[in-house]
């Protein structure tokens, strides 16, 4: 039985307008993401994909991206789970600073390895701020060991795993058309585990806002093809914009 998943990146955000780190502090969408949600919508509808179930993070710009997706395509009422396995890689100290203003500082190279390597995680963030998930309330329910302090795209991915095998991987298998709205790299990661990209090759590799990327996957989960909706020039335009927010050249 074949099965179809959309992962979705939310539409443009305040920080990613503002350029600066953002990970897990919940920030909103701009109106450009709101329209780029919008558009996510009329792709999906385009393609007449119907989805039986929807999953995304427990950060609003996720959540909100996948409402004004879901009421441009006719189909508000698909059940949502809300997840905190889908949230944004932990970008640790780096959360809140600029992009560029970092690279400055600190140089490009190490600014790359932060951002795309696979497994060099960011100093973890000081433990007297404000915006440590371990004070934020809607985390209440987790034990605090489980909420990480900073991640590297391999700690993301194996926080993101297991939300893929108890969740989406049993309902893929059964045939169901899933969409997830979710973040730049808690993507990445999924992409990653789908596509069997190499750890030296993820890091090239940039998800666009609000650009509906599809897979269609054997019963046993094998990608059989996988693209970016729509304009395949314009993806690839915003993929790059992505790479290159810390400098020139640094993806
Ligand atoms: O700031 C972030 O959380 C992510 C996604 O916006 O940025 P980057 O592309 O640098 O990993």
């Amino acid at each position: 039985m074949s099965s179809t998943l959309v992962l979705l990146r939310h539409g443009q955000s305040q920080w990613n307008l503002e350029n600066r780190f953002t990970g897990w502090v919940d920030v909103p969408l701009t109106g450009q993401g709101e329209a780029e949600a919008r558009e996510a919508g009329r792709l999906l509808a385009a393609e007449g994909l119907r989805f039986d179930a929807a999953h995304t993070s427990m950060l609003s710009r996720a959540i909100h991206t996948l409402w004004l997706a879901l009421g441009e395509m006719d189909q508000p009422w698909v059940p949502v789970t809300r997840h905190w396995r889908l949230n944004e890689r932990h970008y640790g100290a780096l959360t809140g600073l600029d992009k560029a203003e970092t690279a400055e500082r600190h140089g490009e190279d190490q600014v790359h390895v932060w951002r795309r390597s696979y497994d060099i995680p960011p100093p973890p963030i000081e433990p007297e701020r404000d915006d440590d998930p371990c004070r934020d309330p809607r985390y209440d329910f987790l034990d605090d060991r489980v909420l990480p302090a900073t991640e590297s795209l391999k700690l993301t991915l194996e926080r993101v795993l297991p939300y893929w095998h108890d969740a989406l991987a049993p309902a893929l298998k059964q045939g169901r058309t899933l969409l997830v709205a979710a973040h730049g790299n808690s993507l990445r990661a999924l992409v990653k585990y789908l596509d069997d990209v190499p750890d030296d090759e993820i890091t090239q590799l940039n998800i666009p806002t609000g650009v509906p990327l599809r897979y269609r996957l054997d019963d046993r989960l094998r990608v059989v093809e996988s693209g970016y909706l729509g304009d395949a020039d314009k993806a690839a335009a915003a993929a790059a914009a992505v790479a290159n927010q810390a400098g020139g050249g640094t993806a």
